[in-house]
């Protein structure tokens, strides 16, 4: 104890000398000041940010102190023995005698005067402020002597009023010595069990951040404020902050400079309101995820990609129907089965229904059937392992995505896997539109189709809903007019009658290409028939089978690019057949398509 540091501030200087003269042999290293209210104040911040560990002080001082230190103030108290010493003397002294203090002084003297049968009349004030008038009124009803505490006596005086000090006696003094090292020793004991886990977070190689309901950082470990903020969109941890602070638990996964952070969070009660606790980890790079056949959709493409989906103006009713089950399909816990040919959108509705919905901050995992590595599926369905993948997805969406490219023992291990769990997350799968052919066929597990599809949301080809070529191609050109600084303002006439015509058998995904090229090689404001068939007629040659008739311009890059699409075409855009054509791993082939 011997080192605790204290600082005294006495209100007035007999005080002072008291408590240097009590001091001796009191374990404590003491300073004393004299300085009443705003001096006294000055003090004590000055002590409590250079090291002391605890002040003492008295009555409205001791208060104002009290309010705007960290530190423990201990309070001089007025006790009976203080009181019944100035009261004694005030009784003899002639004149007319008033106590006039705050309402505890005042009650403490009321208790003595009734004891001992004085006749003093007391008046309470509620703050400083109030002093002066009171004493106004005392000394026009003839009042001579005003016993109080220092501001009370100090303005009496000005008043040309007789004050009586209420000094505090050797017992206040000494009882206040005690508290103080009472206070001590339960605020060290404190400070050390607090102190272990201040360690620990410092020490920790996450990041732990609490921010309040204003999205302000009130707390960073080092890991965050090094590691992290320097690189986190704060926007992104705004939205985090108030989803914690209205939703409760919250888990994700975001990705930010070339890593997937695990996000999880909750909020905690705090002195001016609630707070959000966010602890952030570094899990895997983005690309070790990748060549195992999975990724995250960054949620700034797939807010996009949500709002185009969700201008979708469309003229055909199946699609109109589509729209509407995937807009209903947002907000619940249901695995939701979309087909349709290749390009048809399957992917931009899945996006659709996890952007577009309560869902959206949450991650959105992609997983490529077709070219999920061993590894990966065995990290799936292990339930050891699976923690790596899923453990941060929370209320997110696993998003399988051409679902028919998966080999028959992974189709059984996810339907066992589907067997035993439900997670909070949701379900999305894309497919082929001849999967229950496939199933009624025992080409595809049956059972894992129905497990999965719980709901199913079939897409129209673009040449069913040829009435929509139109305004696509309108979106497209002023997409492209953008990225390539053109000024195309639409299509001639025949020019659409020709893409109305084409089979369009990569659907939307083909439309796109062929008005990027088209966009490319327009002349004049519209794209002409000529220019659109000239376009088509490479593309028809690349989409029928059996007859190649390769354009060898351009790179290596570019021509291997065109052969990887013919041979993708032509094994039905399946790509684990194509990979096994061409001879190269599936994630080889993954990643030149990419
Ligand atoms: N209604 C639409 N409006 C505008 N663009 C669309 C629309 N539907 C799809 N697209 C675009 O068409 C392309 C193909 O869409 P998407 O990747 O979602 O198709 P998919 O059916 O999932 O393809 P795959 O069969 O290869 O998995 C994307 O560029 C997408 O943005």
């Amino acid at each position: 104890m011997m080192d605790v540091k204290v600082l005294a501030i006495a209100p007035y200087e007999g005080l002072k000398e008291m408590i240097l003269g009590l001091a001796e042999g009191q374990d404590m290293e003491l300073r004393v000041e004299t300085g009443d209210l705003q001096q006294g104040l000055k003090y004590a911040e000055e002590a409590a940010s250079s090291g002391t560990d605890i002040i003492i002080s008295r009555g409205g001082t001791a208060k104002l102190i009290q309010s705007r230190v960290a530190i423990p103030v201990v309070e001089i108290e007025v006790s009976g023995y203080d009181m019944l010493r100035v009261l004694t003397l005030a009784k003899g002294y002639p004149g007319k005698v008033a106590i006039v203090g705050f309402a505890q002084v005042v009650a403490g003297a009321a208790a003595v005067c009734e004891v001992l049968d004085m006749k003093i009349s007391s008046y309470t004030v509620q703050d400083e402020s109030g002093v002066g008038q009171v004493l106004q009124e005392l000394r026009e009803q003839g009042y001579q002597i005003i016993v109080g505490d220092v501001i009370t006596v100090k303005e009496a005086e000005k008043l040309g009023l007789i004050g009586f000090l209420l000094t505090s006696g050797k017992e206040s003094v000494l009882r206040s010595f005690q508290q103080a090292r009472k206070w001590h020793a339960l605020f060290e004991a404190c400070k050390r069990e607090y102190g272990m886990a201040y360690q620990v977070l410092q020490a920790e190689q996450a990041g732990v951040a609490v921010y309040d309901r204003e999205q302000r950082q009130v707390f960073g470990n080092p890991y965050f404020n090094r590691q992290i903020a320097p690189f986190m969109d704060s926007e992104k941890i705004g939205r985090i902050v108030r989803e914690i602070l209205t939703e409760g638990t919250f888990h994700t996964m975001l990705e930010q400079a070339e890593r997937i952070w695990r996000v999880s969070g909750y909020p905690l009660p705090g002195p001016d309101g609630p707070l959000a606790v966010l602890r952030i980890a570094s899990g895997k790079s983005r690309d070790e995820l990748r060549l195992r056949g999975a990724s995250l959709v960054p949620a700034e493409a797939g807010f996009r990609a949500a709002q185009v989906a969700g201008n979708i103006v469309s003229h055909n009713s199946n699609m109109r129907h589509a729209l509407d089950k995937a807009q209903s399909y947002r907000d619940q816990q249901l695995s939701v089965w979309i087909s349709g040919e290749k390009g048809t959108g399957k992917e931009l509705l899945a996006q659709f229904i996890h952007f577009g919905g309560e869902r959206g901050l949450r991650p959105f995992l992609k997983i490529e059937c077709g070219l999920a590595s061993q590894d990966l599926w065995d990290m799936l369905l292990n339930e050891e392992r699976n923690e790596e993948l899923f453990g941060s997805l929370g209320r997110g969406t696993v998003f399988l995505r051409d679902i028919d490219g998966l080999g028959e023992a992974e189709q059984k291990g996810l339907a066992d896997y589907l067997d035993k769990h439900t997670p909070a997350f949701q379900w999305i799968v894309s497919s082929r539109e001849d999967i229950l052919e496939r199933t009624e066929s025992g080409g595809f597990s049956a059972e894992l189709y129905y497990r999965l599809a719980e709901v199913t949301l079939p897409l129209p080809s673009l040449r069913e809903r040829k009435e929509d070529i139109e305004g696509l191609s309108l979106l497209y050109i002023n997409e492209y007019n953008a990225k390539y600084g053109k000024q195309v303002a639409g299509l001639r006439d025949e020019a659409r009658e020709a893409l109305e015509r084409f089979e369009w058998r990569g659907n939307i995904h083909q439309l796109r290409q062929v008005i990027e090229e088209a966009v490319l090689l327009a002349k004049g404001l519209y794209i002409e028939q000529g220019e659109i068939s000239e376009v088509l007629s490479t593309r028809r040659m690349r989409t029928e089978y059996g007859k190649p008739d390769f354009d060898l311009s351009g790179t290596l890059e570019e021509i291997e690019q065109r052969i990887i699409q013919q041979v993708l075409m032509e094994e039905g855009m399946n790509q684990v057949k194509t990979a096994e054509r061409l001879g190269i791993s599936r994630t080889t082939l993954w990643r030149k398509i990419k």
